[in-house]
């Protein structure tokens, strides 16, 4: 690729800075769209499509389960069979197998009957296309599962988000746009060129919104991944795809951070500056789809920002995170993935923390900390003074010990693989002090010896009540060793600095979502639900009593699930009910 190519290419990855275009025209909301490259070139592939099953919705319970038809779950060319011994792969790591399902589910145990609402958690849930298998978890389409309680009964319900990009691959059988490490094969010169010159407007990257889901203020409920386009509205009932969420304004860029900060009244988002290396802080009001500029901050290393999978606040700061593990453009541009993916690990460029005023949008703090690597970010909070003066920030994570090997360990074929080796790195929870006293360093420690939660620490949440502000608990998965993924439950008692485990042989936990009793006034007040893939091949919504983490009840699907990744909570009042 020619200087002056790159040169273009990298424009499109620029959020405006101060209100204006940083280094290039692009406005990408405009330019990404409907992947008009792709369908050209696809029409020449001979059409697979994937076969869907039907709709199913049965009558509460006795649950019958209607018989499993594959759609997507044939043998892989490529992304690895099974090397678990002959015993089949674990359910967590197969595509699911049904395009949509409803249904009423066993319940065991007792649901609390305060607990009305509906739990809605979003993943990579499909990683197959005919005989084509996906290479990393990342690279999933998007499968969204609910889990309606009410009246001490759950109804269950999975479907595929109808991304572009998923609509794509469904009708042409092969994957159409950039996700995680797939990319669209080329088919002789002139369709290579047209890809490059999709890169460019950034119509290629994936909408195939897998990772985040969240309810706005004003009760539209949004899934999210990492590239802007993919911000897709969703009916939290029907899971009905809506349609894009089109942000309204001019700030650009064609990334930000999987996980804006959400609350009742407004949506922290970043969005990293690849030309002129940064990060944008914008704020979005709960009812509107235009985000503000309030600030920006400069990277202090170089060449790109670091990845901002994450970030967390406090009740007057944002945090703004500058890992080794940066962005790459080249990695960003190439057909076969890199060991770290569209990213690359730049020890000596520095680690940073930056603090910004919410009200002012002024860098308040800018300090050098030992380096990380992390995907999520727990919660922040201030340190006060004697005389209430804000005097540090604390800032929690899951903490891969700066080790990015734990990328590699997601991929598919290492997660198929389990033979009884301990092969999970070890994470802890890292608890990062930013002095506001103009003091260049900052500290990085564990909260808590990470022995007490088997050294892993990841997908963790918080009781929203405590966002930004000081909290005593995190629920999360950690490892029961040996294991080649988080395999435990855990609660985090960051005061007493003791964990409380939950683990079942061979099972596949996600996310532990706290979701607070109504009128509760104990921070551990509520329960905590995790989707969970059992290694007999069942799968069920645990529910666990958040102070006791015992459980309470499960609320059993009639057939597999595979593994996801975030979760959010859509009470029977809100605006959606
Ligand atoms: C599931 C998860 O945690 C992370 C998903 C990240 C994704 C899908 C990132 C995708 C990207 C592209 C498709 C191109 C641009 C770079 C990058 C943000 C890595
Ligand atoms: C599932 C995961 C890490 C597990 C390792 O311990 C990370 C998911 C990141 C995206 O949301
Ligand atoms: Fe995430």
């Amino acid at each position: 690729m020619s200087p002056t190519m790159m040169a273009s290419s990298l424009s499109v990855f620029a959020a405006m800075s101060g209100g204006r275009p940083s280094g290039g025209s692009a406005v990408p909301g405009r330019l990404a769209s409907s992947g008009h490259q792709v369908g050209k070139q696809s029409k020449r592939a001979v059409a697979q499509p994937l076969a869907v099953s039907v709709v199913t919705v049965t009558p509460p319970p006795p649950v019958t389960t209607p018989p499993a038809r594959p759609v997507v779950d044939a043998p892989r060319r490529r992304g690895g069979r099974s090397a678990d011994g002959g015993g089949g792969e674990h359910t967590a790591w197969k595509s699911v197998r049904k395009e949509r399902w409803e249904g009423a589910l066993e319940v065991e145990g007792e649901l609390p009957l305060w607990l009305d609402g509906t739990y809605l958690r979003n993943g990579p849930g499909l990683w197959n296309l005919g005989d084509y298998g996906f290479r990393h978890l990342f690279d999933g389409y998007a499968t969204l599962v609910r889990v309606s309680f009410r009246d001490g009964r759950a109804v269950g319900a999975h479907r595929q988000i109808e991304s572009e990009a998923y609509k794509a691959a469904r009708s042409h059988g092969k994957v159409c746009y950039r996700e995680f490490s797939e990319v669209p094969k080329p088919e002789g010169f002139l369709s290579h060129v047209g890809q490059l010159a999709s890169l460019f407007s950034g119509s290629s990257l994936t909408d195939n919104s897998n990772t985040g889901v969240v309810m706005l203020g004003d009760g539209r409920v949004l899934c999210l991944t990492e590239t802007i386009k993919g911000s897709i509205v969703v009916d939290p009932d029907t899971l009905d795809t809506i349609g894009k969420f089109e942000y309204e304004d001019r700030l650009g860029g064609l990334i930000h951070s999987a996980h804006p900060i959400v609350t009742e009244t407004e949506f922290w988002t970043l969005i990293p500056d690849l030309i002129r290396p940064g990060y944008v802080v914008a704020r979005m009001d709960a009812g509107s789809n235009e985000r503000r500029f309030v600030g920006r901050v400069d990277c202090r290393g170089g060449p790109a920002p670091g990845w901002v999978h994450s970030f967390p606040v406090t009740d007057h700061y944002v945090v703004v995170p500058e890992m080794p593990l940066r962005y790459c453009a080249k990695n960003l541009l190439r057909a076969e993935p890199t060991p770290l993916y569209k990213f690359e690990w730049h020890l000596q460029s520095g680690t940073y923390m930056h603090v910004m005023c919410k009200a002012s949008g002024k860098v308040v703090a800018s300090v050098e900390v030992p380096p990380f690597v992390t995907f999520h970010f727990i919660n922040a909070y201030e340190e006060r003074d004697e005389e209430g003066r804000v005097t540090a920030i604390i800032a929690d994570c899951c903490e891969h010990n700066a080790n990015t090997s734990i990328l590699d360990k997601l991929r598919l074929q290492n997660l198929r693989a389990f033979n009884g080796q301990d092969v999970l790195p070890d994470a802890r929870v890292g608890r990062f002090r930013i002095p506001l006293d103009g003091s260049p360093f900052g500290e990085l420690e564990s909260a808590l010896d990470p022995d007490q939660h088997g050294r892993g620490m990841d997908m963790c949440s918080i009781n929203p009540a405590r966002l930004g502000k000081e909290y005593r608990y995190t629920y999360a998965c950690g490892a029961r060793r040996p294991c080649n993924f988080p395999n435990t439950l855990t609660k985090v008692d960051l005061v007493d600095k003791t964990a409380k485990n939950w683990y079942e042989e061979g099972s596949v936990p996600s996310e532990p979502f706290f979701v607070p009793r109504p009128g509760a006034v104990e921070e551990d007040d509520g329960v905590a639900i995790s989707m969970v893939s059992a290694k007999d091949g069942s799968a069920y919504a645990l529910v666990l009593d958040a102070s006791t983490f015992q459980e309470i009840a499960r609320a059993k699907f009639p057939h597999a699930m595979p593994y996801g990744l975030h979760c959010c909570w859509v009470p029977r009042n809100s605006k959606n009910a």
